[in-house]
């Protein structure tokens, strides 16, 4: 099985390291294309306009000035062009990527653009908690119990269209109550903010503390209440496929272009 690796945190994150090791049990064909820099946060932004630069740091391992998009696109259409890749693995992250803030996730457009481009897509994240900083954050769930988990999901038949976000608690490998899969926390309203610096008309976006209450079958709860490695099905195609049935399709047409009758 060929696999292509990818991460938002930058080549030299200590979590890609992390996914190298898992990748490497899963198999001995394994690339990376990582970015260069720290493209958290950037969503799958493409560099569309711009030159970037692949820069091969040893046998198999390219960096590039770009973001997880862009890599998985190099490695897919670029470096691995005489046989793609299987399987695009993106992260481990530091940090967990949950609910609605996996739309600005750079983890999760790695991992959706590998599905995208045929690939079997996983994101990978290890949770943390942020208000102490990334300083302070343990890889022993993901490098204990991360091969098992991306064997589950190739394991998974007929998960066609999808790609697959998945997050690593903040307990002990041995407190792991499990393998969950879940939908993710929908919030009443967006989890992202404009709050002002310091500087006079300067601000800063941010994202707000997590809503209460939680939904208990989704991601959020699942994670940190109950201890649960959460693996969150997601779907490439992102039409509202029950209302187009319900409408047959059709919206209401007089045919009168407008000034006309
Ligand atoms: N303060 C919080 N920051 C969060 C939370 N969940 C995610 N994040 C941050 O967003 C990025 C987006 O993900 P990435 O895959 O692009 O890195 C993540 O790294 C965190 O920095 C949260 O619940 N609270």
């Amino acid at each position: 099985m060929r696999i292509l690796l990818t991460n938002d945190d930058g080549v030299d994150a200590p979590g890609l390291a992390v996914l190298r090791e898992i990748a490497h049990v899963l198999s001995d064909d394994v690339w990376v294309v990582a970015p260069a820099a720290n493209q958290s946060g950037t969503g799958h932004r493409f560099t569309f306009g711009y030159e970037i630069e692949l820069d091969e740091r040893e046998r198999r391992v390219f960096a590039l000035d770009g973001t997880p998009a862009d890599c998985v696109v190099a490695g897919c259409t670029h470096v691995l062009r005489d046989k793609k890749p299987d399987l695009v693995l993106s992260g481990v992250n530091r940090g967990q990527n949950l609910g609605d803030i996996l739309h600005c996730s750079g983890t999760a457009a790695g991992a959706r653009e590998g599905a995208l481009q045929g690939a079997i897509g996983i994101a990978l994240s290890q949770a943390m908690d942020y208000s102490i900083g990334h300083d302070e954050i343990k890889w022993d769930c993901a490098v204990a119990h991360g091969v098992e988990t991306v064997r589950a999901i190739l394991e998974l038949k007929g998960a066609v269209d999808t790609y697959f976000n998945v997050n690593f608690p903040m307990c002990t490998p041995e407190q792991v109550s499990g393998i969950r899969m879940v939908q993710h926390q929908r919030f009443a309203h967006s989890p992202f903010e404009l709050y002002p610096s310091d500087n006079a008309g300067k601000h800063f976006v941010t994202i707000l503390e997590t809503p209460k209450p939680l939904d208990p079958r989704a991601d959020f709860h699942i994670l940190h209440e109950e201890n649960a490695i959460t693996v969150t099905p997601l779907l490439l195609q992102q039409t509202n496929l029950e209302l187009l049935e319900r409408f047959d399709g059709r919206l209401p047409f007089n045919g009168m272009a407008r000034g006309q009758g």
